[in-house]
């Protein structure tokens, strides 16, 4: 399907606003015409009638004129509001589509995109979009039809004067558009890439503001913007040049018309093959009829815009899902066991598997710990549990139900995560916590922060949990984003925990006081934690040594401290 049959298909559930839109726009421009013409045909009409002292109906052209107007001005109004409602619903309806085609790709396929590409497309992109109804679709119907209209009324009363207007209208609104749409593809296709590369920068250099300024590479990437900044006024001064070249193109036909009726219409009125006031009607008729195809440069133009956006939104909506999700998914186990079996993982561009021969069983409430260097495979496990990935080969088990089976959904359920970076989202404590359980009354936010150890500083602040936090609100240490974390997955009441390094970076009491939150949140849950730290690995059932994505040693803790390797990797031998 083509890029523009897709969109269309997305527009389908506004095609009554869009087709009232157009009927609208047909209107106003037929009037607007009309007004025009007729006024034409009646002062010439009237100036005839008094140079020969004839009678003659002025009641009915009045009217219309008046009625015209009206039609006009009334047309315009409703135009705007119809095709900006439908417009604005569309972008509304568009972008949640769009996050609907992203959701399955978090986070394993959106890994490959820049954070500010993603934002770009979600934002510009989409608003490019809304050009293609107001700007490309509408005016082009009404042109076609108008234009048709015009020419056939004109040919009623002289084929060849029709004749002419016809060839104008299309040399104007058909030749000249396409004339333009080749010139301004490569413009159109650069200024939606420059675009998205200056906001790109724009975000990066927000957002890494402080390490360039330690590296001394602000000034650096001051030029860049710059540089990028001249780069899209060049594009945009190329793309504004089509545009005036092209208006220029349709006033020039516009005249051109109003002069070739004029000047083979004369000649007929010498033949009394046409009177005077149809002469002068179809004059201004040829001269105004060209507002008919004024927009369609400009819309064809835009259409290259419009189609890179659809491209870029397309090309990531395309995108197949890291996880298949099951057509009949299997109705969740009532005990939460979990058997990992003989699992292989291998992303798909590396040349290393990052899991393999995995094997793993945990009963209900059982602690096992996963030690290993850098790069060793530890979080694709945890990717892989929480259904972000999908294993190469082996299966993992929940309560004996394979999580291929299972809805991505209802496993993320099942499962409590607090890791090193916790995202604060913009908003008060309270609603950052009930992100866990949208239901939670305060009294058991209080609770859950109470276990969390950390309702004594929220109470310390100003308006306790409805303070702000995230990027425009308070500030909150490391440490604090954590204790939060587990307040929230105390709240989540999830079965299964998985815990990344949650006290990495900690001082020692912070992390004394995070351990026996921890502890709190780990009662009576199947939990896996990820650590080096010995405190927290001598409380677990078992420990796990990963090395290059295999299970080199396990036991306890008081076990593995005998094996010099185990303590090398918790850094006790130096
Ligand atoms: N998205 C990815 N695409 C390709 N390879 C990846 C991807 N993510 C991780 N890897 C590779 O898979 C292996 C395991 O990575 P993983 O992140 O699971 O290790 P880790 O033990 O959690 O490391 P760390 O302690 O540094 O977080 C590494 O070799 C890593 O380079």
């Amino acid at each position: 399907m083509t890029d523009f049959m897709r969109l269309w298909q997305l527009f389908r559930p506004y095609r009554g606003l869009i087709i009232t839109g157009f009927i609208i726009a047909l209107i106003t421009l037929v009037a607007n015409v009309t007004l025009l013409a007729i006024s034409a045909w009646f002062i010439t009409a009237m100036a005839v009638a008094g140079s020969t002292g004839s009678a003659m109906n002025y009641f009915t052209p009045a009217g219309i004129i008046r009625a015209s107007a009206i039609a006009r001005t009334g047309g315009r109004y409703l135009e705007r509001l119809i095709t900006h409602d439908a417009t604005l619903r569309q972008l509304a309806a568009l972008r949640v589509w769009f996050y609907q085609q992203l959701e399955p790709l978090a986070p394993a396929r959106l890994q490959a995109f820049h954070s500010g590409d993603l934002l770009s497309r979600i934002r510009a992109d989409v608003d490019a979009l809304d050009q293609f109804y107001v700007r490309v679709l509408i005016p082009t119907a009404v042109a076609f039809i108008a234009g048709i209209g015009f020419v056939l009324f004109t040919a009623w009363y002289q084929i060849q004067l029709a004749l002419v207007l016809a060839l104008l209208l299309i040399s104007g609104g058909v030749l000249l558009p396409m004339f333009t749409r080749r010139l301004a593809i490569i413009p159109g296709q650069r200024l939606v890439t420059t675009e998205a590369a200056l906001r790109q920068a724009t975000i990066d250099g927000t957002q890494g503001l402080a390490e360039l300024l330690v590296c001394g590479a602000a000034d650096t990437h001051a030029a860049y913007l710059n540089q990028l900044s001249q780069q899209l006024i060049a594009d945009q001064r190329r793309y504004s040049r089509i545009h005036g070249i092209t208006h220029g193109g349709v006033s020039l036909h516009a005249h051109l018309a109003l002069w070739a009726v004029l000047w083979l219409g004369l000649p007929m009125l010498q033949n009394g093959q046409i009177l005077p006031p149809q002469l002068a009607m179809l004059a201004l008729l040829a001269l105004g009829s060209f507002e008919a195809i004024a927009p369609l440069p400009s819309a064809f133009a835009q259409l290259e815009t419009t189609r890179a956006a659809a491209r870029r939104l397309f090309s990531l909506a395309d995108l197949a899902p890291a996880v298949i999700e099951p057509t009949t998914p299997a109705p969740l186990p009532a005990t939460v066991s979990l058997q990992i079996q003989q699992l292989y993982f291998h992303y798909p561009d590396a040349d290393q598997p990052a899991l393999a021969d995995v094997n793993l069983t945990l009963s209900p409430g059982q602690h096992v710990a996963i030690v290993g260097a850098t790069g060793s495979g530890k979080t694709s496990l945890f990717n892989l549990l929480l259904k972000f990935w999908s294993p190469t080969s082996g299966a993992i088990l929940l309560g004996g139900q394979s999580l291929a089976e299972l809805a991505s959904e209802s496993v993320r359920q099942q499962i409590a995560l607090v890791s090193q970076q916790t995202y604060l989202f913009n908003t008060t404590i309270a609603e950052n916590l009930r992100l866990a359980a949208p239901n939670a009354t305060l009294a058991e936010l209080e609770d859950a922060c109470k276990i969390a150890q950390i309702h004594d500083w929220i109470a310390t602040l100003p308006d306790g949990y409805a303070t702000w936090v995230g990027e425009t609100g308070v500030r909150v240490s490391g440490g604090q984003a954590r204790r939060i974390a587990i307040a929230r997955a105390l709240l989540k009441n999830a079965p299964l925990l998985l815990l990344d390094e949650p006290t990495e970076g900690l001082d020692a009491e912070t992390e004394r006081a995070l351990m026996l939150a921890l502890q709190q949140l780990m009662r009576g849950r199947t939990t896996i934690l990820i650590t080096h730290r010995p405190v927290a690995l001598a409380a677990m059932d078992e420990v796990l040594v990963l090395e290059h994505g295999r299970i080199k040693t396990r036991g306890t803790h008081a076990e593995l401290v005998r094996d010099v390797n185990y303590t090398r990797l918790l850094g006790l031998n130096d």
